[in-house]
């Protein structure tokens, strides 16, 4: 063990260096993966998953080479979005990433099932190993960010996953409703336990703008977005439109064919 650096966290070897206080699962020999980023929720339904999804295209598209591992293990969305049907495959080295047309590697549960639709019925520890796998079994290779769309809440399964995964950053997903509510504090609130540095907030479902006059109608109240990031520290804030044009580029698996500017800015904060 020369070339030790004594960092378990990005080293696949489960030799006796390993931290033994630590609860990170080992990276698999053949991942190497420079960035992992957790997109949370303080609720399901937010739109998690319609983030992670576009932030990954968006990177992806910006040149760094991007996957996704899909945590929301009772309701994984992330291969429809992208329109990808591929059974996983594997050997006695592991299991390989499935692969979006446009080259984003992916690892979900719904790739493992015999049919999508078949319900995962598992208690919280059986969820959280089946994340710990898709971490420490997939050969996920060289990849520059990865996303992680999230367990929604801030119970047993998501807490675990954060400290399986060597996490660096957060980015925490609320819709305007949820904001005046005490959820999103709560998301806050574990990151800040966690000790893992929130990197923005975004606010899905902000305004919807009429095709017609332009305007922007604001469906589900003002915003409080401002005075949230504000409060906790939080420097970057992105809003998403309701648009009907996402709901179709997920429900047709085109998402990375739709064009938008959501998170042009993404790279330079991440
Ligand atoms: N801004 C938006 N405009 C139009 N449709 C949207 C928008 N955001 C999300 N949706 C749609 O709403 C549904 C729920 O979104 P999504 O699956 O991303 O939520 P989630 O927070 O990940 O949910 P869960 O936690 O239950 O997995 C999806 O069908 C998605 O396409």
């Amino acid at each position: 063990m020369s070339s030790c650096d004594h960092n378990c966290s990005s080293c696949g070897q489960n030799c006796g260096e390993r931290d033994k206080e630590s609860l990170l699962a080992p990276a698999h020999p053949q991942s190497n993966v420079k960035k992992i980023i957790a997109v949370v929720s303080g609720k399901g339904g937010v739109g998690k998953s319609l983030v992670t999804t576009l932030l990954a295209t968006q990177m992806n598209k910006d040149g760094f080479k991007t996957a996704i591992l899909d945590a929301d293990i009772t309701g994984p969305s992330i291969p429809t979005a992208f329109g990808v049907t591929e059974r996983i495959s594997g050997n006695d080295m592991g299991m390989l990433p499935a692969v979006s047309k446009k080259g984003i590697s992916m690892m979900s549960v719904n790739l493992l099932l015999e049919r999508a639709t078949d319900p995962i019925i598992w208690r919280g520890v059986i969820i959280a190993n089946t994340v710990k796998q898709f971490w420490s079994d997939t050969a996920w290779g060289d990849v520059d960010y990865m996303f992680v769309d999230m367990p929604p809440g801030t119970g047993d399964v998501p807490l675990t996953v954060f400290q399986s995964l060597p996490i660096s950053g957060i980015i925490v997903v609320t819709s305007p409703q949820e904001l005046v509510s005490m959820i999103v504090e709560k998301a806050v609130n574990m990151a800040d336990m966690m000790n893992i540095p929130i990197l923005a907030l975004v606010e899905n479902m902000s305004y919807f703008e009429c095709g017609g006059c332009g305007k922007r109608h604001k469906i589900f109240g003002d915003s409080h977005i401002e005075e949230i990031a504000k409060k906790h520290g939080i420097k970057h804030i992105f809003q998403i439109p309701i648009n009907p044009e996402i709901a179709k580029a997920v429900d047709s698996g085109t998402i990375e064919d739709f064009e938008n500017d959501y998170f042009k800015d993404a790279k330079t904060l991440l």
